[in-house]
């Protein structure tokens, strides 16, 4: 038998970064997926645990007793609980990362795999397996591949362990309890952690809870958007790593504590505006018009505040130039530094200047898709043969 689970990327409309330092910040689900499948071995012989990671075309096998030996002062494993994993586990994890020589080109995986060494280990303890991954989302652009990720390997594992109510003979996708989706979104956390370093917790409950949520010091509150929103994602293509990204926000914080504190003041107006925006009714054409006028006003005023954080890029500035003589406003998602930006299309926006505008950003090297916005979150389906 094996599970599959999967668990959608995301878009922050408002409050990337200033959400790490307490602010609210407004998240939405996108139609992209990451995939985990998980199947134990059978035969007597597989005492291996192994990891194949498809779109990238690598595979890591660990013997078990090897992971054992490494991570004996683990203990039992306890899904129920989640644990944070510590300095010292961290550093014996990514010793057994190492071990499998990873590519110098994709050095930046080390940190993935080590959650997921973390994340396996933690709740389903030292039995020969083999979990298969693939994504839709582009890795490192700002999209939350890396909360994607943990969240569909957390449901996966937690799908196999006695901490969850769930049925096993139920065909097609289901969806988790309250409860246990609160539990899986905490080890999600943890996994984030690994490769975040301080994360403000918000792409991995966009991803687990799915629709539109409001983010704040930990808490979400569900949104329920009143306005069709329509948004055009350009990936710059330009790589960039969150962590660095976010500790560079708070070393900046340290410096200027007083200034940086009203750029987060600010971004927490702007969200919580824009969240009452997309939430109030809109019974005709003229009052979305109006909506979308405050909205693009406000995702401008998000972008300079970040540029102010220091997040932008060079890439991310073309973007919103070019999308400017469109009259179209934009603003980067996610961690920044490059990575994806935003562009809202209004809804009575003409088809020929989208065409107009994706070709002339695609001209620039950069990747456009337009992402179906907020659909369900995480999800798991039995299968295979027993
Ligand atoms: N499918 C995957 N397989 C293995 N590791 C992954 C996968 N997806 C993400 N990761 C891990 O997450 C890292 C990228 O995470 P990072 O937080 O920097 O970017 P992101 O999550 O795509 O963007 P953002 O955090 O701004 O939304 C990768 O370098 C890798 O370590
Ligand atoms: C940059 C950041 O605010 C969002 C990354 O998608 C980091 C976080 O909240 O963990
Ligand atoms: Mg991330």
């Amino acid at each position: 038998m094996e599970v599959k689970a999967r668990a959608p990327g995301k878009i922050i409309l408002s409050g990337e970064h200033a959400v790490v330092h307490g602010s609210t910040a407004v998240a939405a689900s996108i139609n992209l997926y990451t995939y985990v499948t998980l199947s134990f071995a059978t035969a007597e012989n597989d005492d291996s645990l192994k990891l194949q990671l498809k779109d990238l075309a690598l595979e890591f096998s660990w013997p078990i007793g090897r992971i054992r030996e490494a991570l004996s002062n683990l203990g039992a494993p306890s899904s129920s609980t989640r644990t944070s994993c510590s300095m010292e586990s961290i550093k014996t994890i990514s010793a057994l990362v190492e071990e499998e020589n990873m590519p110098e080109a994709k050095i930046a995986l080390t940190s993935g795999v080590s959650a997921f060494l973390w994340l396996y280990t933690s709740i389903q303890g030292f039995k020969p397996a083999t979990v298969v991954v693939t994504s839709d989302l582009p890795l490192g652009s700002g999209l939350g591949s890396s909360a994607a990720f943990c969240v569909a390997l957390s449901a996966a594992l937690l799908a196999f362990s006695d901490s969850v109510n769930v049925d096993t003979k139920h065909l097609g996708w289901s969806i988790f309890g309250e409860s246990d989706l609160e539990l899986l979104n905490k080890w999600a956390l943890e996994g984030e952690k690994i490769i975040h370093g301080k994360p403000s917790g918000i792409d991995n409950t966009v991803s687990a809870y799915g629709n539109m949520i409001k983010f704040k010091s930990g808490n979400l509150t569900r949104i329920k958007s009143n306005m069709p929103l329509k948004m055009l994602v350009t990936n710059t293509r330009v790589g960039r790593n969150t962590k660095a990204l976010v500790a560079g926000v708070s070393e900046r914080t340290l410096r200027h504590p007083n200034a940086m504190s009203f750029v987060f003041n600010a971004i927490d107006s702007i969200s919580n505006e824009l969240a009452n925006i997309i939430q109030s009714p809109a019974p005709d054409d003229v009052s979305i018009t109006e909506k979308e006028e405050k909205l693009e006003e406000l995702m401008e005023m998000n972008q300079g505040l970040l540029q102010c954080m220091g997040v932008s890029h060079a890439s991310i500035e073309t973007v919103l130039r070019t999308t400017l003589k469109y009259k179209l406003a934009s603003k980067l998602t996610g961690a920044g530094g490059g990575g994806c930006v935003l562009t809202l299309l209004p809804t009575l926006l003409s088809g020929t200047v989208v065409d107009k505008a994706i070709a002339e950003l695609e001209s620039c090297g950069f990747q456009c898709l337009i992402a179906g916005i907020g659909g369900n979150g995480v999800e798991f389906c039995f299968g295979g043969s027993s």
